[in-house]
């Protein structure tokens, strides 16, 4: 009997027309109105993105709408983007938008909000606005935007949580109130709802922003999300899994060996691969299934970005009729998903 061969990763993810890729909801179009009426108002714009998707969470909607501002850049969920402190990564992103502020934040970790609270002083205190100075945190759904403003306000105040946070998208849903991150000078933060790209230009996006948890889990099957995830982790280190199956690109045998080990069980015993597939989905978001990045980090990525975008910049009407197509083909696949709000 000859001996199976070493573990050989898939090169390569099927492009699944199938995958519905726009998920711009009533709220996020209201948000953005409400955030260009604030930009008078407001001497920073502190955009969040998710630093295991540097490139698929930036929203050029923010920076097509909310111009004529000063912007910081904050890099979220650094804790989750690698393992070891992986400056060339980090050296590479500061290159993209300089001479644009930079940071990178865990909102755990005190040290990196002194950074973003020190850089919003020295805006704070160059403006000298006699009632105050106001800055608005912008970004995709789910990035992290309220986590930063509760961190802000404890690091800078000292106070508790004043904005609800939460695992799936779409938890804030309007710009609030103004909130109080620090006292001298007297700064304060609107938070915003999540924006979403009104077309996502190609499925792997898509599947990347639906695995950091940007779409709610009901608009992509749990099994296809997860088979996605299988194959980017196979692609850093198939042992991140071994506690449930060696290496394998088939998303059933991980699946049916994960929901045997953990009693995710249906009628008669049988495996429940759609609840098993969401809870290791929960799992890689948790930082337990690898830390590692999704978008491909060169010197030259942002501005490949860009290009493509304005290559593909399709008009009003070619964008409407697009996404109505890829909700129809979509519907088909899914029928029994939720597309609800
Ligand atoms: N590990 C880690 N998790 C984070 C960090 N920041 C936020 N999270 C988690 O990410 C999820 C989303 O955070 P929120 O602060 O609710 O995100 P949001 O951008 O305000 O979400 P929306 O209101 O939907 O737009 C929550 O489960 C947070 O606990 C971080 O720095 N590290």
């Amino acid at each position: 009997m000859t001996s199976p061969g070493p573990f050989v990763p898939r090169a390569t993810f099927p492009r699944l027309e199938s995958i519905v890729r726009s998920y711009f909801l009533g709220h996020h179009k209201a948000g953005l109105a409400k955030m260009r009426q604030l930009l008078g108002s407001v001497e920073l714009i502190i955009e969040c993105r998710d630093y295991r998707v540097p490139l698929s969470s930036r929203n050029p909607m923010f920076e097509k709408n909310l111009v004529g501002r000063e912007r910081m850049i904050v890099y979220t969920k650094r804790d989750l983007g690698a393992e070891s402190l992986d400056e060339k990564t980090r050296e590479t992103i500061r290159q993209w938008h300089k001479p644009q502020k930079v940071l990178f934040t865990d909102s755990k970790s005190d040290n990196d909000i002194k950074k973003v609270i020190s850089y919003a002083k020295d805006i704070a205190n160059s403006a000298d606005n006699i009632i105050g100075t106001r800055m608005m945190l912008v970004g995709m759904p789910n990035v992290g935007k309220s986590s930063l403003l509760n961190a802000l306000r404890r690091v800078g105040m000292g106070k508790g949580k004043v904005a609800m946070t939460g695992g799936q998208p779409g938890v804030t849903r309007s710009v609030g109130t103004t909130v109080r991150v620090c006292s001298d000078p007297d700064i304060q933060l609107y938070d915003t709802p999540g924006v979403f790209i009104p077309y996502v230009p190609n499925t792997s996006t898509m599947l990347k922003l639906a695995l950091v948890g940007c779409v709610k889990d009901t608009i992509i099957d749990p099994i296809t999300l997860c088979d996605y995830m299988l194959y980017r982790i196979n692609l850093v280190d198939p042992g991140l899994y071994a506690s449930f199956h060696p290496p394998t690109n088939d998303i059933t045998q991980l699946l049916t060996a994960t929901a045997l080990q953990t009693g995710r069980l249906g009628k008669g015993g049988v495996p429940d691969l759609s609840a098993t597939a969401i809870w290791l989905i929960q799992r890689y978001r948790a930082g337990e299934l690898g830390r590692f990045i999704l978008d491909d980090v060169d010197l030259d990525a942002l501005q490949r970005r860009i290009q493509e975008e304005s290559k593909e910049g399709k008009s009003a009407n070619q964008l409407r009729k697009a996404i109505k197509e890829d909700k129809t083909a979509a519907k088909a696949s899914r029928a029994s998903l939720d597309f609800s709000e």
